[in-house]
């Protein structure tokens, strides 16, 4: 039997590394399938952010090159990104119960049946052709989204004739984007560069001072990284900072600011001017912004740990704010292309818990803002329960505010989102089958001026 013969046989899925891979991939050593088959051992336990796991089990794991390393590394994200096809494929066998099956499942799927040799595979060869032999583009729609069925359900309603395209831009993996620090270098001189150093870069086609990445070196031993031209960060997020439209000398919060991914893109688009206030209830999260803003060169962050989102110390700075950016905790259901675990661990009683968490943050983060002045309520989350509902509450609520269109908000800084992206008007939404990017949503609000009597 030919090589194609064995492998339409087997019925091996076709992705993107897998065609890659039969133009001279690897072979699978049976060093690969023991050690992704121990690695999925842990991460298909799903307890925690598989990155984290991930990390842990190569530190502990000298025996393995860095060859070893990337492959097993690949095979562990196609795994939770196809756990639903490989557990359909797989059954009545569970993958957390067989992890050394699910790797070779993986593995043939990515590189071919043909890449694992028989004597990996030993007396595991017939149930693993028999796995094969199920194509996952037979399975139902709902198993070929790769999404548990609650969120499934969800962006199935809200997206409808999309829905199927967004489910597939979810299954990739998702491009390495950077933010130009301007107060430091010109997005033209990093990208030639890079250029120069053989990494191609193009300019993001939204964000002014975005680049994309075809590939994805290790950028944080590079001068330009050191010296604080450059952040990693993606292009939607670059635009979330955009809504918040910072100015010189103002005063600035930026209530949920985590490590500070937003808040640096902020500081530099006030040039290191003013004041920029840095919440989080995470200290820990939050130390990470630190040396970051150093590198960036920003002398206007002040990052403040905080109790709850009705601190007393957020209390004092009532109606002191001319911008405010609540950047919220949210289910993530954006990033899925980064964090593929995401969709197995999240449920929707963490929704819930979540959803009254945005809530409150936003009630407590809007009596910052004073008259005449902005607030910004984004997510990382498609879900619309987290974005347009939550803002929509909070209007009800408060009549002093009022929306403004954040498509204009973006062209006036230049930025022309796509027509797809211009009928949620007058929010903020990208879908990464929409513009690449990851999912974010956001919403522009102003507080009305006081009329003096
Ligand atoms: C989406 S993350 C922020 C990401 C960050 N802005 C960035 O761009 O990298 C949401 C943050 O909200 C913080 N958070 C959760 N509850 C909060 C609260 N009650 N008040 C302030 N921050 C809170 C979390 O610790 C988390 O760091």
């Amino acid at each position: 039997m030919s090589k194609e013969e064995r492998r339409k046989k087997a019925g091996a899925h076709h992705s993107v590394a897998e065609r890659q891979s039969r133009s001279g991939g690897p072979r699978v050593t049976g060093l690969i399938v023991d050690e992704l088959g121990k690695a999925l051992a842990t991460v298909l336990k799903l307890d925690g952010p598989a990155d984290v796991l991930m990390s842990r089990f190569f530190r502990l794991n000298h025996k393995l090159g860095s060859r070893d390393r990337s492959i097993i590394a690949e095979a562990i994200f196609f795994t939770l990104r196809h756990l639903s096809t490989i557990a359909w494929q797989m059954k009545p066998i569970v993958p957390a119960r067989a992890p050394r099956l699910t790797a070779m499942v993986a593995l043939a799927r990515i590189y071919g049946r043909d890449a694992l040799d028989e004597r990996t595979v030993g007396n595991d060869a017939g149930p693993l052709d028999n796995i094969l032999r199920s194509k996952p583009e037979n399975a139902t729609p709902f198993v070929q989204s790769e999404l548990p069925y609650w969120l499934y359900e969800r962006l199935n309603e809200q997206f409808g004739d999309e829905a199927p395209a967004l489910f597939e831009s979810m299954k990739e993996g998702a491009p390495l984007d950077l933010r130009v620090n301007l107060l430091k270098a010109k997005r033209e001189e990093v990208i030639a560069e890079l250029t120069e150093h053989g990494v191609q870069a193009l300019p993001t086609p939204m964000s002014p001072d975005g680049i994309r990445l075809l590939t994805k070196p290790g950028l944080t031993s590079w001068p330009i990284y050191r010296e604080g031209k450059i952040d990693v960060q993606d292009e939607g997020s670059q635009l979330i900072a955009r809504l918040v439209q910072p100015k010189r000398g103002e005063m600035v919060c930026d209530f949920c600011a985590g490590a500070g991914g937003k808040t640096l893109a902020l500081g530099a688009l006030m040039r290191s001017t003013g004041r920029l206030y840095a919440f989080d209830v995470n200290e820990k999260r939050l130390s990470g912004l630190t040396p970051r803003m150093r590198r960036a060169g920003l002398s206007n962050v002040h990052p403040i740990a905080i109790k709850t989102e009705r601190d007393t110390r957020v209390k004092r700075l009532t109606g002191k704010f001319d911008r405010v950016l609540v950047d919220a905790p949210c289910s993530g259901t954006g990033t899925l292309r980064r964090n593929p675990d995401l969709r197995w661990r999240m449920n929707e009683e963490e929704l819930a818990r979540i959803n009254s968490i945005q809530a409150n943050v936003l009630e407590s983060a809007s009596r910052l803002v004073k008259s005449g002045g902005r607030l910004v309520y984004a997510t990382c989350s498609l879900l619309e329960v987290e974005n347009q509902r939550v803002v929509e509450a909070f209007l009800s609520k408060h009549p002093e505010y009022e929306i403004m269109d954040a498509t204009d908000v973006l062209a006036k800084q230049g930025v022309n989102l796509p027509e797809c992206a211009k009928a949620h008007a007058p929010y903020f939404v990208m879908a990464p089958h929409q513009s690449g990017t990851d999912g974010f949503f956001g919403a522009v609000l102003v507080k009305k001026e006081m009329r003096q009597s």
